[in-house]
Parts: C-alpha cells; sequence; structure tokens
C-alpha cells in the first residue's frame, strides 16, 4: 500500500482530498475546511509497496507544517489535516548533514520540466516512520520514504531544514567519474562514480562552506564534496561534450613535483599512470565547517570529471562553477563561463626526427603571432642540435645537445627549458604562462577536427599508438608530460589525418574483404594534413586564389615523406596510407614494397619485437619497415643532405630512387587530377632545403609542363613561399617554408572551444 496525503504549509486541508484509511475513524473532522490550492503543500506517500501496494491498506497522508526537532533520534514532525493525526520521519542520522534526499534525474520524466522533479523526494535507505491518529499508532516501521511536494520551493526548504544546508541549485548529469573511477570501462561502457544522477550544491547554514552531493550508484552510496577542496578554474572544460574537470587543490602540483623528484621521469607513462592517483597526492582540504557537524575525511580523489545532460537547462555550456571562498562571507558560487581573451600557446610538432616548438601569443578568435620557436633536429642522427630563434632572429644555431636526449619527450623538456630560462622572452616567464598546448598528433583515427585533450581522448589516441610507430607514442609521451608539469595549460590534440578526411571512397578504400575492413578501421588515412593544409592557404595567397579554388601537387620531403594531390583545396590522394609507412621512402621507412617482401626478409616477421613497450607494440615486420629500412638503409645515414651531396654509388643509388618514387607518384596525380594543376609544392626538410633534389625532380616533370629557374631554386628560402619555376612554364613549381606549428596554433586560436 502507499499512503498519500497533502497539506499545505499553512494548516489548511481539503477533506475532500483526504484519502482515510478504511480502518480509521471516517468521522473525524478535518481542523480547517477552508483548502487553499496556492499555499505550499506536501504529499507523502508511504509506507513501503512492499507490505502495502496495492492492497486495501493502501493509504494516502495529507501533511502539513513539518519542523525538524533535534533531539536524538532526529526527526520531522509533520502536523497531518486531522487533529490528532502526526507522522514522525526518523531521520537515519543525528548529523543533520548525513542525510541525503534524493531526486530523480530529469531523464527519468524526459517531457516535464526538470524542474519537477525537485516535488518528488525519496531516501535511498528506508527510514522509520510513525504515524499516529487519535486511534493511536497506526504505523510504525522502516519503510521507503517518498514525498511528492506541490511546490519545487516547499521541497527546496525542507531538503534545506533535514540538512541544515540550503540546496542552492542542482544540475543533471550523465557522468561522475574521477581518477579512481573511469569514465568508461575497457569496453566502452560508461561506469565511473555515478550516471543519471542529479547533483546538488549546498551552502551551509552555519558557515559560508558550499558542497556538491551526487549519489554514487556504482558505489552505491552518497558523495559529498567540500567545493573549497577544488581548484576555483575548471580544467579539461570542453563545451561541446558538456564536460568539465575539478581538480583538487594541490593534487597536480603534488603529482607533478614528484615526478620531477625522479621517480618515473624517464619512464614511458600510460595513460593509467598519469590519470591514477599516486600515494601521497590526496588534496589538502579545508577544515571542517564551523557547524555542529562534520565535513569529514579529505579527498580521496584528484579530480571529478563531470559531463552534464545534453537537456540540462544550461544547454550546451557546461556551467561553470566559481566555489566560494570559506573566507568569503557568505558567497553563493556562480554560474558563468569562462572569458580569458588573450593567452600565449605552445605549439608542438614531434616528428620522426626532430621536435618543433613555436610560441605565439594569441587573442581568441584571431590568428596568433609567433614570439619564439626553437626545435631540436637529428634525432635519429645523434647528437642532435638545437635551433632557437626569437622575434624571427637567431639566438641559438646548431647547438650540439648535450646528455643523452635520444627521445622526443626528452627533447621537448630541453626546449620548454630554452624558452622558460630565455630572459628576453618575458612572456613565457614560468610554465604557468602558458594557456594552450597544441599537440601534432600525427594518427588521429576517425577524428575530423582537432579535440581538447580530456581522459577520453587520451585513452582513445593510447588505442592509435600501433597505427603510426614512429610517432604516436611519442606525441602522447610529450602530452603527459604537459599534463604533468604544466597544468595550468589546456592540451589540444591537432591530427595529421584531419586534412585527409575528404578523399573520395575510391581512393581511400582497398581492396580487401570490406567487413574486415570495415570492422578493423583499414583505409587509407593519410599523414603531413596539417602541413597540407598550411601549404594550400599559402600557395592560394601567393597564386592570388582563393584557397578552395586551387588544384595542387604538394609534396611533404622530411624524415617521413608523403605526396599530396590537393583538388579545390581539398585533399583528394595522399600516397601515405593506413599507418605513415606507405607510399615514399623516408629516412628509416621503406615506403610501399611489395607487402610480400617482409615475409621473404626474416623468418620471426610475425613476432613481437623486443623493442615493443607497454605503449607501443610493434612486430619484427613492422620494426623493419619503419625502422631499418629507407635511405638509411641504404646508404647508412639519414642525413639527406649528406646524399644529395655525394657522388658515391650508393648514395646516388639512394638519391636516385627517392627520385624516382616523387615522379611516379606526380605523374600518377597529375592524371588523377586531369591535368588541372596549378603548382607543384615542395615543402618539409628536404623539400625547402635540397635544390638538388628539387632540380632532379622537376629535370624529369618537364615532359608535363613544369621547369624551373636554377636561379632561383639554387636561393635560400627567405620568405614562407616562393615561386621557383621558370618563365612561361605551363604549371608552377613553388618552395614553402610549412609550418605546422602555426597552422596547429591557429586552429586553436580561431576555435572558442579551445579557449579557457
Ligand atoms: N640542407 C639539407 N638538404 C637536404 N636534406 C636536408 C637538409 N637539411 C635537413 N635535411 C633533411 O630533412 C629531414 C628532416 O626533415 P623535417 O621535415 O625537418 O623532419 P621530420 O621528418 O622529423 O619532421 C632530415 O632527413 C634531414 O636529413
Ligand atoms: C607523418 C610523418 O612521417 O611525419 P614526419 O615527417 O614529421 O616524421
Ligand atoms: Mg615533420
Amino acid at each position: 500500500m502507499a499512503a498519500s496525503g497533502r497539506s499545505g504549509s499553512s494548516s489548511s486541508f481539503n477533506s475532500s482530498s483526504r484519502g482515510v484509511p478504511p480502518q480509521f475513524d471516517q468521522n473525524i473532522s478535518p481542523t480547517d475546511l477552508t483548502f487553499t490550492p496556492t499555499s505550499a503543500q506536501y504529499l507523502t506517500r508511504w509506507p513501503s509497496r512492499k507490505l502495502y501496494e496495492r492492497t486495501p491498506n493502501e493509504t494516502t497522508v495529507f501533511l502539513g507544517p513539518w519542523e525538524v526537532i533535534n533531539t536524538e533520534p532526529r526527526r520531522v514532525v509533520w502536523q497531518c489535516s486531522y487533529a490528532g493525526e502526526v507522522l514522525e520521519h526518523f531521520l537515519p542520522s543525528d548529523h543533520p548533514t548525513e542525510v541525503f534526499p534524493y531526486t530523480l534525474h530529469a531523464q527519468h520524466r524526459r517531457f516535464g520540466d526538470p524542474r519537477e522533479m525537485e516535488l518528488y523526494l525519496n531516501f535511498r535507505e528506508p527510514h522509520r516512520i510513525r504515524y499516529a491518529t487519535l486511534n493511536g499508532v497506526f504505523h510504525d516501521e522502516f519503510i521507503e520514504v517518498q514525498y511528492e511536494f506541490t511546490t519545487i520551493e516547499s521541497s527546496i526548504q525542507f531538503q534545506g531544514d533535514i540538512r541544515s544546508r540550503d540546496l542552492i541549485d542542482w544540475f543533471d548529469v550523465d557522468v561522475v567519474w574521477s581518477d579512481n573511477h573511469r569514465r568508461t570501462d575497457s569496453y566502452g561502457n560508461i561506469r565511473g562514480l555515478g550516471t543519471i544522477q542529479r547533483m546538488k550544491l549546498w551552502r551551509d547554514r552555519y558557515s559560508t562552506f558550499h558542497y556538491i552531493t551526487f549519489y554514487a550508484n556504482h558505489r552505491r552510496r552518497w558523495k559529498e564534496y567540500l567545493v573549497h577542496d577544488f581548484e576555483n578554474e575548471f580544467r579539461q572544460r570542453d563545451d561541446r561534450h558538456r564536460r568539465v574537470q575539478l581538480n583538487a587543490r594541490g593534487a597536480r602540483r603534488g603529482s607533478a613535483s614528484e615526478s620531477s623528484h625522479g621517480q618515473s621521469r624517464d619512464r614511458r607513462f600510460s595513460a593509467s599512470s598519469i590519470f591514477r592517483p599516486r600515494q601521497n597526492s590526496s588534496a589538502s582540504h579545508a577544515s571542517s565547517s564551523s557547524s555542529s557537524h562534520s565535513y569529514q575525511s579529505g579527498l580521496d580523489i584528484r579530480y571529478l570529471g563531470i559531463q552534464f545532460t545534453r537537456n540540462d537547462r544550461f544547454g550546451n555550456l557546461a556551467p561553470v562553477l566559481e566555489p566560494a571562498s570559506p573566507a568569503d562571507s557568505g558567497g553563493t558560487p556562480q554560474l558563468c563561463s569562462g572569458n580569458k581573451m588573450k593567452t600565449i600557446i605552445l605549439s608542438v610538432n614531434a616528428g620522426s626526427s626532430s621536435v618543433k616548438v613555436s610560441v605565439y601569443s594569441a587573442e581568441r578568435g584571431a590568428s596568433p603571432s609567433q614570439l619564439a620557436e626553437c626545435q631540436v633536429n637529428g634525432l635519429t642522427a645523434l647528437p642532435p642540435t638545437l635551433d632557437y630563434s626569437r622575434d624571427g632572429k637567431s639566438v641559438i644555431k646548431g647547438q650540439k645537445v648535450k646528455g643523452n636526449a635520444t627521445s622526443q619527450r626528452d627533447a621537448f623538456g630541453i626546449l620548454l627549458k630554452t624558452l622558460i630560462e630565455d630572459d628576453e622572452l618575458p612572456q613565457v616567464g614560468g610554465k604557468d604562462d602558458i594557456g594552450i598546448i597544441c599537440h601534432r598528433i600525427v594518427h588521429g583515427g576517425d577524428y575530423s577536427r582537432p579535440q581538447l585533450i580530456t581522459e577520453d581522448t587520451y585513452y582513445h589516441l593510447e588505442e592509435l599508438n600501433d597505427l603510426a610507430p614512429l610517432h604516436n607514442a611519442n606525441s602522447l609521451g610529450i602530452v603527459q608530460a604537459c599534463i604533468q608539469d604544466l597544468p595550468e595549460a589546456r592540451n589540444v590534440a591537432c591530427f595529421d589525418s584531419h586534412f585527409h578526411s575528404t578523399i573520395p571512397p575510391h581512393i581511400r578504400t582497398y581492396p580487401i574483404n570490406p567487413e574486415i575492413a570495415k570492422s578493423n578501421k583499414l583505409r587509407k588515412y593519410g599523414f603531413h594534413g596539417i602541413s597540407y593544409a598550411f601549404i594550400t592557404r599559402e600557395s592560394a595567397a601567393l597564386l592570388g586564389k582563393k584557397p578552395d579554388e586551387v588544384n595542387l601537387i604538394a609534396l611533404h620531403l622530411g624524415s617521413g615523406a608523403s605526396a599530396c594531390a590537393i583538388k579545390g583545396g581539398k585533399s583528394w590522394d595522399t600516397s601515405m596510407g593506413l599507418t605513415p609507412l606507405a607510399g615514399l621512402p623516408g629516412a628509416t621507412r621503406s615506403g610501399s614494397v611489395d607487402p610480400s617482401l617482409v615475409f621473404h626478409y626474416a623468418s620471426d616477421v610475425g613476432k613481437l619485437s623486443p623493442a615493443s613497450t607497454k605503449e607501443l607494440h610493434i612486430s619484427r615486420a613492422e620494426e623493419i619497415l619503419n625502422k631499418e629500412s629507407g635511405w638509411k638503409a641504404l646508404t647508412g645515414t639519414t642525413n639527406f643532405a649528406s646524399i644529395a651531396a655525394s657522388d658515391e654509388p650508393a648514395m646516388r643509388l639512394a638519391f636516385d630512387l627517392v627520385v624516382d618514387r616523387i615522379c611516379g607518384f606526380v605523374g600518377s596525380y597529375y592524371v588523377s587530377l586531369h591535368g588541372r594543376v596549378d603548382a607543384l609544392v615542395f615543402a618539409g626538410g628536404i623539400g625547402e632545403k635540397s635544390d638538388r633534389l628539387r632540380r632532379a625532380v622537376v629535370e624529369q616533370l618537364e615532359c608535363l609542363g613544369f621547369g624551373l629557374d636554377d636561379g632561383a631554386n639554387g636561393r635560400k628560402l627567405e620568405g614562407v613561399i616562393e615561386d621557383i619555376s621558370r618563365v612561361n612554364v605551363k604549371h608552377k613549381v613553388l618552395v614553402c617554408a610549412t609550418d605546422e606549428q602555426f597552422e596547429m596554433a591557429r586552429a586553436c586560436a580561431e576555435d572558442e572551444e579551445f579557449w579557457p
């Protein structure tokens, strides 16, 4: 049965609406017959369904004003509609703050006003209810208590009274997770701490402390956090996915200093190691409030991730909580959106043999302006060298890097130190000055736009490591370093594959079993796309066309080399494929070879290489083709400048082979574009610097109507892009100092989503 009743906070009752237990004296009269429909009213349904529901004992009780009696045990005493009728609700704890009224999530009543859910209160555990009339005690049992209020205001008042904390706001959230409770499990199922819950914001009645509560349904317990225990600013805010992260105060700095004390500096971190809590990293927490109850222990987490509900009343804008400091006098947390207008962007380009970092001063929505640029080159031809320029002027040139910097992450550390220690670069006086860090991530799978790096994005990208074995894991190593050492910054992933999302199906599809191709996502993705986007814009500007009007054959020739057919400003075809191995040969990559070749190369090619790590699983076959081939295998050097300069037979062979493969792709793309080509563009370390290679390639392409001006070709490139073609040729030849860092910084600066 369910007893239900209704009453006002005034003592006005409507006898006609009163459900009367059958065994009650039907002649008891209400204390007041002047029912006012506008008065706040409450409805309580009890006892538990198990006992009475749909039985003759089902009872409705109309409730009047309540009073919370703080003697032990604490209880709420309700005046009911009839003289002598009293309902007592015994609270489960003598501490008001240990009482948690539960409200369903708006999703449970999709078509109603989400606010209405506050009308229905219940508790997650049975409470004792004693109900007495003039005839004696009618009921005294533990039941599932449910209240139905007739106004939201009275429900809010009631919730405040039983908790001694005023309910000041609430949010419907899809999932709440923490470093201890991942958002999804390994199958991608949503887990977290709690899902589809109503999160509530409270203010203590006896102090200025604010709290958030929610029911952690996966743990079957209530969670209450002191707002002051979290940092004032949100992290990893992602308005598109309605997500934010609340960082425990001090937790990140704690972990950062831990890492700098050697524990795991040189170790490759896995996602779990950066997102999982470490010992001693729990946040400091404010001492308990001055109220009689407690806010007991410190935080057991390093952060709380919150994903707000799509149909929450705040729409797509994840609300930002600005916690009132406990020192403030009664301040109420505000809802607002961040509005930072200027920031410093660090743009990080981890290539297979180099790391390039540029610093920009950026204004929201505007093109960023470069302050400095530094790079470590030659990671595959030790010792690597450092170059640094500020305000366009060279500060350090070709300085040998001391120590054993071999990884991209080591190189990043050196570059960051160079920037921070430069007194003449006051804009980057310390790590906290950096607001946004964009990272070039070579393989972005199906991502077709840059992504804010959240825990989810990170895990997703980790899964792609094996598809770009010389790149992705290295880039994620730098992302980890940034998350740990530059906790104030937002990290954004920009993908090399993104530009190629326009490649048509007949070009991106491999002729293999379509079902397997679909389920294993085997298709041409293409890379160097950040560079091709930059090249397209710069070429269009030089040619006096709009970017979506140009047709180009672009060559990005570095330690990894590729060609791209650009039709109407979009990628039409490119030489790299599922991974950056396909197509042109690279410094240590074979490029395209007969796929059977590797099975004749060695007998153990199917086995995992001993060089595999937890983050990167690489078979011997992949290792041979990615790391033990290319012009290094032919000549012993990865330095293409020395190959181009030499007449030694092995060097000549490598040089001619590279020229041959490049011309093969250009010829093929020329036909694919029906000969409608505005220009052939050279870019990348080799494309920009090797005039010998350009000459050899263009000589072979004379038959198609390309021709070089030898003088222009021999001169050092001064600007961003230059025309080096002979006059009166059919198609132009350009050299472009491609700038992947700028392209990423521009994309981030112009996108609201990435701004704090
Ligand atoms: N003057 C030069 N002539 C020919 N090749 C050069 C010259 N300088 C650098 N390179 C080559 O450029 C390649 C590096 O290209 P780059 O695009 O900067 O690197 P990554 O592929 O790591 O992004 C190396 O193979 C290097 O040997
Ligand atoms: C995709 C690729 O090969 O990049 P890089 O040339 O920078 O190594
Ligand atoms: Mg590169």
